[in-house]
Parts: structure tokens; sequence; C-alpha cells
């Protein structure tokens, strides 16, 4: 048999789904299929389970909601983790998923192209090393794929270093400096207050409205607080609700620079996509003087920034806490399902299924609730189709996909 390098331009037939992406979102999607006795090959661009966990994020993060929120489908967290487990203990809940599940990615396979020809009735998915061919494609790179970097006027002007914060691991290089924070999102805020931990000196721009609401209240967490009035009480309620709890909780933010937006915290999310932020200690830090707001920023400058309210300040570093974005239009040759920022068109709970055996998972700007739910859909419909072709638990097509994993992993 010749190996998959010098087969580069003989594609290799995938008996059961090509999943694009080895993290929470892939994963799960294996292990559905997996669980129902279909095989399935992740290609994963980096060498490593959950990369965006692994290596685009700070040392300090937490997840953001209670655990039981951020379970993937079939494995419970272990029942010793604390509500909010750590970024470590996150990661070492999924390498025990997919050993779970027996999934083996195949690590280093950036998906360059990936397109369905229409002669074949197949997905043709192109890495460096070779082409798969399979009768499904589930994309499952993420809505935090690529950093976004903003073009602010002067910003290669900034003679200081300049940190995504997808790049940003912790204060520690940054102690007794001014640094520039772009950005009040759940990044913007932890990152703030990690810098003050570290005895840095942060400002942070805020340029629009924004909901900020505590994580916890009185030791329940907010987000399980509107779940649950969810179920009985209608969203303009739960949200005037979340927004009472607010107030008494943090006080008036408006007062501090940080004016809310007209429409409520949980109708925000659900119309478009923008998540609250959940606080865990910035804003106490505000009010304290410990992290100073700043307007939108005017422009950047050799040493600093001028701010659209005429002041003007120095700074030594500058953080961009300014968000993340999908990367499909970069690969995927298909111009129905998704927009062109490469988000489904269809909204949730019905954007998982598109035309052709064309699949995503992880687009539902629901964090890890979104993912969990699209992944029994997907592995459901593919199951399904699978077992007319392939009839029940057919071993030797599991082994297929396994034959392509030993000749990438064999390092
Ligand atoms: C800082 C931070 C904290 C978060 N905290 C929470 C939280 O507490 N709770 C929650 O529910 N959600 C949270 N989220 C949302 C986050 O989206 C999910 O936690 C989760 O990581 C989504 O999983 P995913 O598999 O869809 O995407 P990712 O985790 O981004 O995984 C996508 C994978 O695809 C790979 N990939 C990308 N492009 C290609 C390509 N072309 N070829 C091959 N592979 C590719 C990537 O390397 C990556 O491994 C957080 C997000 C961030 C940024
Ligand atoms: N512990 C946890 O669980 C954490 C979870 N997360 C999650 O990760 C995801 C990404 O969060 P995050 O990285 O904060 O990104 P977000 O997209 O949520 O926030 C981006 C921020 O950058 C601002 N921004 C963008 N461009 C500019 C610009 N040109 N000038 C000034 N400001 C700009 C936005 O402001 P504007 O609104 O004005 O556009 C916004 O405040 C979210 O889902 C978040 O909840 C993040 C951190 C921790
Ligand atoms: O995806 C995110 O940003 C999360 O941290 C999880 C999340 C999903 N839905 C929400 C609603 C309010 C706050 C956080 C989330």
């Amino acid at each position: 048999m010749s190996s998959c390098l010098e087969a580069e331009h003989s594609p290799i037939f995938v008996n059961g789904p090509i999943i694009v992406g080895a993290g929470p979102s892939g994963l799960s999607v294996a292990a559905c299929l997996s669980n129902r006795g279909v095989p399935s090959v992740i290609l994963e661009r980096t060498d490593c389970l959950a990369s965006l966990w692994q290596k685009r994020t700070y040392d300090r993060l937490k997840l953001h909601l209670p655990k039981h929120f951020c379970e993937l489908p079939l494995m419970k967290f272990p029942k010793n983790f604390p509500r909010y487990p750590s970024k470590q203990q996150f990661i070492s809940y999924i390498e025990s998923y997919a050993a779970r599940f027996n999934i083996k990615p195949v690590f280093n396979q950036p998906v360059e192209k990936a397109e369905f020809d229409v002669v074949s009735c197949l997905w043709k998915v192109k890495t460096q090393d070779a082409v798969y061919t399979s009768k499904w494609l589930v994309v499952a790179t993420g809505e935090n794929a690529e950093p976004v970097v903003p073009d602010i006027p002067g910003l290669k002007n900034f003679t200081g270093p300049v940190v995504h914060t997808s790049a940003y691991k912790s204060g520690s290089e940054f102690a007794n400096r001014k640094v520039l924070v772009v950005g009040c999102g759940n990044s913007g805020m932890e990152v703030c207050l990690d810098l003050c931990r570290y005895n840095a000196l942060p400002h942070m721009v805020v340029r629009n409205p924004l909901h900020v609401l505590p994580r916890d209240f009185f030791g329940l967490s907010s987000f399980g607080i509107a779940m649950t009035l969810l179920k009985w009480f209608p969203l303009k309620l739960v949200d005037n609700f979340l927004l009472l709890l607010a107030n008494s909780y943090l006080g008036n933010t408006d007062r501090l620079g940080l004016r809310r937006p007209k429409t409520g915290p949980i109708e925000l999310k659900n119309a478009t996509g923008k998540t609250p932020v959940l606080d865990v200690g910035a804003i106490s830090l505000i009010q304290s003087g410990q992290i100073r707001v700043r307007h939108a920023v005017k422009e950047l400058t050799k040493k600093g920034a001028k701010f659209v309210d005429g002041q003007e300040m120095e700074f030594e570093s500058i953080i961009l806490a300014t968000g993340y974005k999908s990367n499909v239009p970069d690969w995927l040759k298909e111009n129905s399902f998704f927009t062109k920022e490469g988000m489904p068109k269809t909204p949730f709970p019905n954007g998982w299924k598109g035309e052709n055996g064309l699949y995503t998972v992880g687009f539902t700007k629901r964090g890890l609730l979104g993912t969990a739910f699209d992944a029994v859909k997907i592995a459901e419909d593919i199951t399904d189709q699978w077992m007319k072709s392939n009839g029940p638990l057919s071993a030797s097509n599991i082994c297929s996909s396994c034959i392509i994993h030993f000749h990438f992993n064999k390092s």
C-alpha cells in the first residue's frame, strides 16, 4: 500500500465524514458518531486538541458558565472539578474525552481548500499532504479561528509591543507599565484584571454601549438564573430582572463610562451574538480607579494614543482585545450556506445542516451549549445516511479511518 505522502495526487476516500477542526466542536461530532459506530476523520491544523484553549488563551482563564452548561455530549465533567473549571482542567477534560471515544485527529493538517465535486458527488478536502474525499464535510473550525486586528489609524507608527489577546498569557511582562487595552468584551475586561494583579496600569477603550452582569449573584450564576427563568417567563421580563440584579450588585455602570445598550442582555445576545461581560472583578477595579476607562481611539502615535474626546496619552504597550473571526471563507469554496464573514446564514437552531452533505458545528454564538446541540443533530443525521450504505457497525470501515491516522501520526 502507498503511504499518504506518496498518495498526494490520489484522493484518500474517507468512509464517514471529514471533520475540519479538533476543537470541542469537532471532537463532539466525532464522539457522537463513534458512539453510533460511524467512523470519521478529523483534520486539525495544529499539533494538539482544542488549540484555542491550549495555545491561544491566557493563563488565568476559567470557564465563564457553570460547568454543566459547558459539557460536551456523552461525558460529564469530573465531580471534583469546581463550578468554573480552569483552562487546565478544561483541557484535561478534552483530552480524556478524545481518549474515551478513541478519537485520533490527523494533526498538522491545515485545510487549504474544500469543495463539492458535482461529478462524483463527493467533497474534496485538500491539505498540504493529501486530498481527502467523502460524502460528508463537517465544518468545525470555530467562531474564534483568527484574531481580529482592526485597522486603527497610526497602528504601524506605535513603537512599543502590540499583542492580541490570543497571544497574551499573563501580565507578568507588564509590571508597572502603562498599557492600552483596546476592547471591553470578556477578554478585554479579564486582561485588565490580570494586568492589575501584576501591578500594571491598564487603560481600557470602550467605544460602544455594553452589558455587564455579575458572573454570580449570591452564590448563583447569573447565566443559570437566566436559563431557569426563561423556562417560565418572557425574555424581556428576564432581561429586566437581570438588569435589576446587575444594578443592585454592580451599581450604575453608566457612571463608570460603561453605557448599557437599549436592548436587554439576553435579547441582544440572541439577536446579534454579542456576549454580555460576565464580571469576575474588573468592575470593582474600575470603581477604584485601577482600571481607567477611555473613549474610542482617534489615532495611535509613536508613543501613545489620541482619543476622540481630544485627550492624548503615552502608553508603553497595546493589547488588542478586539475579538475573533471565522476563517471558513479562506478555504471552503461554497457560497450559499455561509455568509462572507464565514457564519451560517440560517440562524440557530437550524444552522447545522447545509446542502450536499455539508454540516457546521459550533457556529451558534451560544458557546459550548450550542456545540453540544449541533453535534447531536449532525451525528443523528449522518448516522441515518451512513447506515443505509454500510449497515450497522461495520468493523472494516472503522479500520479504514484508522489507517489514515496511522500514516499521519507516525511521529
Ligand atoms: C477566551 C475564550 C473563552 C471562552 N470561554 C467559554 C466558556 O467559558 N464557555 C463557553 O461555552 N464558550 C466559551 N468560549 C467560546 C469557544 O468558542 C468555545 O469554548 C469552544 O472553544 C468552541 O469550540 P470549537 O471547536 O467550535 O472551536 P475552537 O475551539 O476554536 O476549535 C476549532 C479548531 O479548528 C482548527 N482549525 C481552524 N482552522 C482550520 C483549518 N483550516 N484546518 C484545520 N483545522 C483548523 C483550530 O486549530 C482549532 O483547533 C470561549 C472563547 C474564548 C476565545
Ligand atoms: N472566561 C471566559 O469564558 C471568557 C470568554 N470569552 C468569550 O470569547 C469570545 C470572544 O470575546 P472577546 O475576545 O472579548 O471579543 P468580543 O468580540 O466579545 O469583543 C471585542 C471587543 O473589541 C472591541 N473592538 C473591536 N474592534 C475595535 C476597534 N477598532 N476599536 C475599539 N474597540 C474595538 C469591541 O467593541 P464594540 O462592541 O464597540 O465593537 C468589543 O468591545 C466571546 O464569546 C467571549 O464571551 C472571552 C474571554 C473570557
Ligand atoms: O460564547 C460565549 O461567549 C460564552 O462565554 C458562553 C455564552 C453562551 N451564551 C451566553 C450568554 C450570556 C453569557 C455567556 C454566554
